[in-house]
């Protein structure tokens, strides 16, 4: 890994799409203006639409322009863009694109280092990264990297195929899978509130921790993904990333040293040691929901005329058992959906309480101590304590101890794909999942949709602006918690 800054070509395949307008873009001109990347690099923009140079120009400087104020060197920066148009099924299109490369590399001092980013539907993934294997596109003078967008695969024997395609024309440490979660501040700030506190680190297992809390909440419901989604669902959209990455995150070993492998592998025996579900046991771990129409928002079903009939989830709650040493008997329950009351995403560790409470003297008036990780749309850490009531008398009440980070953005997305691809130019491969990762994630995610299969949901099941079915309460009351609020 080197930490200087390398200049490149960056290729992103899928140019005239909805994450390259909003998510790429304006993380290269982040990148670009905050001097993480110089002068000498290009992109160059691919997609089947035939667009000039001059319109994909145009399109790059609204899509920043609609993500930040007007900004006064965008003309300079969106001169670096290349429109190439192409359709990659068209495996006679892949000399050009080398050519076009070629050029570029004589006009710019990019040394010949290549990324090239994915940002079409997966279905593709495995062909282009063949093709640019074939057509010798991944033999420039520098080094090639291929970043790959979720999802990786349907399940974990797509996963497989779709992994053995890409492997068969790249090495493991050339390809990039991009989870975004772990390009966030506070996301990447979990290992070291663990391993850089002499305090939490000790009481970090199943002696002092009673359970863990993830939520990740949207209010939003699926736009224009509607296509994708509901051949998705909540549980590969969000849990089989996103959220297992949180979990694996909390629960792991602190690793020997701070590289990826050490830390990919430290990350790899949580995900190993997860639970699988048991088809008999589905409903006790977990809960599925698709959410209703309520007062005027659509129900997910009204959204579009293919989703009338849809048993798709839109909402998954889950109580998820790591079977190792440290955690054996401490629950981690997490929650996500769609349509939900707030946009959220935060971690409750919630501790035991001490053996004897002297002031607290029945369980409703217990407050235990948590460590609150907010991830979004603030971004911080809030730990809550017990100390005494000012005044007469010796009572105890809660208090918090806060730490607010200034974020950049109240959603931090574009500044963790601004992240991810320093990293990825940087040849820093920590905040990316490694194959293993994956493999795990899908065996524990097809465990759980195998045993759904089996049963038809009752759908709707939760009115859109609320927090999910109430069958999601049911499983932590159960085991005497409940789930803390998402707000502060
Ligand atoms: N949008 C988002 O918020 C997120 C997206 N992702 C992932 O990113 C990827 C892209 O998603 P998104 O941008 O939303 O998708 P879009 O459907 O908006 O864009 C798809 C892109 O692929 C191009 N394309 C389609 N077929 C071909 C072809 N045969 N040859 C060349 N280009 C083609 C389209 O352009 P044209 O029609 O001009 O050819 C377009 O640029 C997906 O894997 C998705 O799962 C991940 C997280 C979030
Ligand atoms: O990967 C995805 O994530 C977003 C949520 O990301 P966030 O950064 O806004 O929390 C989700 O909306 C989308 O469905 C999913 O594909």
């Amino acid at each position: 890994m080197s930490t200087d800054k390398p200049n490149a070509i960056i290729v992103i395949f899928g140019a005239t799409g909805d994450l390259s307008k909003r998510k790429l873009f304006p993380s290269i001109y982040r990148l670009y203006k905050n001097g993480k990347i110089g002068e000498e690099f290009a992109v160059v923009g691919l997609a089947r639409r035939p667009w000039t140079n001059d319109v994909f120009r145009e399109n790059v400087r609204n899509s920043i322009e609609q993500s930040s104020s007007k900004e006064e060197d965008l003309e300079d920066f969106s001169s670096h863009f290349y429109y190439h148009s192409f359709d990659v099924t068209d495996t006679s299109s892949y000399d050009d694109l080398n050519n076009l490369l070629e050029d570029l590399e004589g006009h710019y001092q990019t040394d010949g280092n290549r990324i090239f980013y994915l940002a079409m539907a997966p279905e593709y993934f495995g062909s282009i990264a063949n093709q640019l294997e074939e057509n010798g596109l991944k033999n420039g003078k520098g080094w090639t990297r291929l970043v790959i967008e979720k999802p990786f695969g349907h399940d974990l024997d797509s996963a497989k195929e779709l992994n053995n395609q890409i492997r068969h024309a790249f090495d493991e440490d050339q390809i990039y899978r991009i989870d975004h979660y772990l390009g966030k501040e506070m996301v990447q700030n979990i290992e070291v509130i663990r391993f850089a506190n002499g305090i939490f680190e000790h009481l970090w297992n199943n002696r002092f921790i009673s359970n863990i809390q993830i939520t990740s909440s949207e209010k939003l419901g699926v736009e224009e993904r509607a296509r994708y989604y509901d051949h998705s669902g909540a549980t590969r959209d969000m849990v089989q990333n996103h959220m297992l990455q949180m979990v694996a995150l909390l629960a792991m070993e602190p690793p020997i040293k701070l590289t990826p492998e050490e830390i990919r592998s430290e990350k790899v025996k949580v995900l190993r040691a997860l639970r699988l579900v048991d088809p008999e046991k589905v409903n006790e771990f977990f809960v599925r929901g698709q959410y209703g129409s309520s007062n005027s928002i659509k129900g997910y079903r009204e959204e579009a005329t293919d989703l009338a009939n849809s048993t798709t989830e839109t909402f998954v709650a889950g109580k998820v058992m790591i079977d190792n040493y440290r955690w054996a008997g401490v629950p981690f329950y997490i929650r996500t959906g769609k349509k939900m009351k707030e946009k959220s995403t935060k971690i409750v560790v919630e501790f035991n309480d001490i053996p004897m409470n002297l002031y607290y003297k029945n369980e409703t008036e217990k407050h235990p101590n948590l460590l609150i990780i907010n991830i979004q749309p603030n971004e911080g850490i809030t730990l809550y304590l017990n100390a005494k009531k000012a005044g007469i008398g010796s009572i105890a009440e809660p208090i918090k101890l806060s730490y607010t980070n200034n974020g950049v953005d109240d959603i931090n997305t574009p500044e963790a794909y601004e992240k991810l691809l320093y990293d990825c130019i940087i040849g820093d491969t920590t905040n990316f999942t490694h194959w293993d990762e994956v493999a795990h994630s899908w065996e524990f995610v097809d465990s759980l949709l195998d045993a759904w299969a089996a049963v038809t949901p009752d759908f709707p099941n939760y009115p859109a602006g609320s927090m999910g079915p109430e069958a999601a309460n049911d499983l932590l009351e159960k085991d005497g918690f409940h789930w803390w609020p998402i707000t502060d």
